[in-house]
């Protein structure tokens, strides 16, 4: 469904990412590990079309995307929850899962109730202000606007980030959830080995801008994996 092949990423001089391929399909998810600062983000953006690839190939349902910009292929069916959640403080929660509906035609821009049985959560504090929420209560906040367009792609950057213990467990059902519906590839960024770990039907580790290991989530090498994750 989509086929990342051996893409390059420049910042200027500098190599983000070099020759780096992997692949999400419909139900599953794709984890991606490794160290901080060794590219994971810039792949993701990459796929979401927030930064462009100098060379390789990014082909979504066997079609080349390399060329378009985010909204279309948002529109194409691709979301993304950024890492930092990026909720906006003053704008309610029902304010903030419009935002999700830029790339929609108007007769598309309504909020699916399917949404609020998913978060339940959000449709008790629908009216509060984004800001007011927990960071977990955000970080289903951020999920949920990306749902917003029903994507066929769905790209979680760090999901655990600043998240308490007690949440984690929650939004790992989340994902788990989603997966299990069968109706979406999810591409998941994450630090935290066991919830990368737990979630992955496939895995890819970064290590400085290479793709050094990667394969199917059942027959990881744990311990390789753990080395290439820590400092
Ligand atoms: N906009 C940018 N301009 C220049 N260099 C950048 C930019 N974004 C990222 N980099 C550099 O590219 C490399 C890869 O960064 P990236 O954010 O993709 O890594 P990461 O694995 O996601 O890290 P983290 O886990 O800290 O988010 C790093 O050396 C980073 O400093």
């Amino acid at each position: 469904m989509l086929e990342v092949q051996n893409i390059d990423v420049f910042y200027g001089a500098s190599q983000a990412l070099k020759s780096v391929s992997l692949t999400a399909h419909k139900g599953q998810v794709t984890s991606i590990m490794g160290r901080n600062g060794v590219g994971k983000t810039t792949l993701i953006n990459t796929v979401a079309g927030r930064v462009l690839a100098t060379s390789g190939q990014i082909l979504w349902k066997g079609q080349s995307i390399n060329s378009q910009p985010s909204h279309q292929r948002a529109r194409q069916g691709i979301a993304y929850a950024p890492q930092g959640r990026q909720i906006f403080p003053l704008l309610t929660v029902q304010e903030n899962l419009e935002t999700g509906f830029a790339c929609l035609p108007r007769s598309k821009q309504k909020i699916d109730r399917e949404i609020y049985d998913l978060f339940p959560v959000l449709l008790d504090m629908r009216h509060r202000r984004g800001g007011d929420l927990s960071g977990g209560q955000q970080q289903q906040l951020a999920i949920a606007r990306a749902l917003i367009t029903k994507p066929e792609l769905l790209i979680l950057d760090e999901p655990t980030e600043g998240i308490q213990p007690s949440i984690i467990k929650d939004i790992q059902s989340f994902i788990g959830m989603l997966r299990d519906r069968g109706e979406m590839a999810i591409l998941l960024v994450e630090q935290y080995f066991e919830f990368a770990r737990d979630l992955a039907d496939q895995y890819a580790v970064l290590d400085r801008g290479e793709l050094v290991l990667s394969g199917a989530g059942n027959e990881m090498n744990e311990d390789e994996v753990r080395r290439l994750m820590t400092v």
